[in-house]
């Protein structure tokens, strides 16, 4: 099958390339409807990466999160049409301890592989989740990062010791919310902390017993366990406050990315005894928890609704540039594509 695939090339810069697919029975061919933007793809587009980095990547196709309609399946499993949640994380190997979003040999879309910016995506059919119809599709197109707040909760089920008093979120952005929407329906009897810079954000966070802005932090205020939400520079000054408002023994789970190496108070760390774990993206099991939990809870969805914050056809590579440009822009709220190329 002869495909049109949207690379980036250099900063700012897409190319449409024609790629010959070969499509084998264990595959789904899908057409990609509506792409949502995470900050690892922004960081890409504006070239805020090394040069080493951006050559080793580029050319590549990017976007990590979104949903598509199969239009071919050779074992005619799924019908035309379905809508399904695209797992952009391809294992290659089995691993019997290491989980598939941590093995170095798994493939990530949109990371050193072609993302979903493409006019088909030729889908593993494990990699393909379905998506039930009362979803709103805009909302669909980021249940990837909703999966990732479900990796990350998983994993700090699987961690931590038995106080569940108070969850703490450091990060007012988008990871921050979806992971805040996802502790009221798994953690549903601890109280819920936000720390953020924005008021204007923190508002959003209705569903939270309690915002804080960080630069405005009582004292005595203590979170039994923390998840840090933040990336770039600001997870040092995140990771410093989670160090002093956590219980001692607690578990801070870190998930924003940051270019640069940041400090830690490793005394602090070893004096309380905390647990620092990394999480990074997820696995089909998380995607299909995530889409379990939406399913089951409109009130969840309606609150991911509101995380929408900009939405715009796309059918050019002029309108894919636009797009990212806008996506600088946006003060709140993921970006969705309604691709259209
Ligand atoms: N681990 C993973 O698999 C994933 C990681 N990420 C990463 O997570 C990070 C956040 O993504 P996203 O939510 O989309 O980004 P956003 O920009 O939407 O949100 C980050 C928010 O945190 C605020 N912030 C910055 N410093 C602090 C601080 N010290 N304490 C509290 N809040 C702070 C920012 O404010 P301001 O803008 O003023 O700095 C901003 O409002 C990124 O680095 C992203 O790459 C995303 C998806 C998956
Ligand atoms: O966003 C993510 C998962 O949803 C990850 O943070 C992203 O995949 C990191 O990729 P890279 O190493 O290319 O910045
Ligand atoms: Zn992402």
């Amino acid at each position: 099958m002869l495909n049109q695939v949207y690379r980036l090339v250099s900063p700012r810069q897409f190319e449409v390339e024609t790629v010959a697919e070969e499509v084998d029975a264990d595959d789904l061919i899908v057409r990609p409807k509506f792409l949502s933007i995470c900050h690892a793809d922004t960081r890409y587009f504006f070239g805020q990466h090394s040069q080493a980095a951006l050559r080793a990547k580029l050319p590549m196709a990017l976007i990590h999160e979104a949903v598509g309609e199969v239009v071919y399946d050779p074992r005619n499993e799924y019908k035309p049409g379905t809508l399904v949640a695209m797992v952009p994380n391809t294992p290659v190997k089995k691993d019997s301890i290491i989980q598939e979003n941590y093995l170095p040999s798994s493939r990530f879309r949109s990371s050193g592989y072609d993302g979903f910016m493409q006019e088909y995506v030729c889908l593993r059919r494990d990699r393909a989740i379905t998506v039930p119809s009362d979803f709103d599709p805009h909302m669909a197109a980021f249940i990837e990062m909703v999966s990732v707040g479900v990796q990350a909760l998983t994993k700090l089920e699987s961690t931590m010791d038995e106080d569940q008093r108070v969850i703490g979120i450091w990060g007012d952005g988008n990871l921050g919310y979806i992971t805040a929407t996802l502790v009221k329906q798994i953690f549903p009897d601890s109280q819920l902390l936000v720390f953020g810079r924005h008021q204007s954000k923190l508002d959003y966070f209705s569903f939270a017993d309690k915002t804080y802005l960080v630069d405005d932090i009582p004292a005595d205020v203590k979170v039994s366990q923390a998840l840090e939400c933040t990336g770039g520079q600001g997870s040092e000054a995140a990771i410093q406050q989670i160090i002093q408002h956590i219980q001692p023994m607690g578990t801070a789970i870190l998930m924003g990315v940051s270019e640069n190496p940041v400090g830690i108070d490793t005394r602090s760390v070893l004096a309380e005894g905390l647990t620092l774990r990394g999480v990074s993206r997820s696995s089909r099991e998380d995607f299909k928890r995530a889409v379990d939990i939406l399913s089951s809870s409109p009130v969840t969805r309606e609150r991911l609704q509101n995380l929408v914050g900009y939405v715009q056809k796309v059918s050019s590579i002029q309108d894919i540039t636009n797009f990212f440009d806008s996506a600088l822009t946006n003060y709140w709220g993921k970006e969705v594509m309604e691709w259209d190329v």
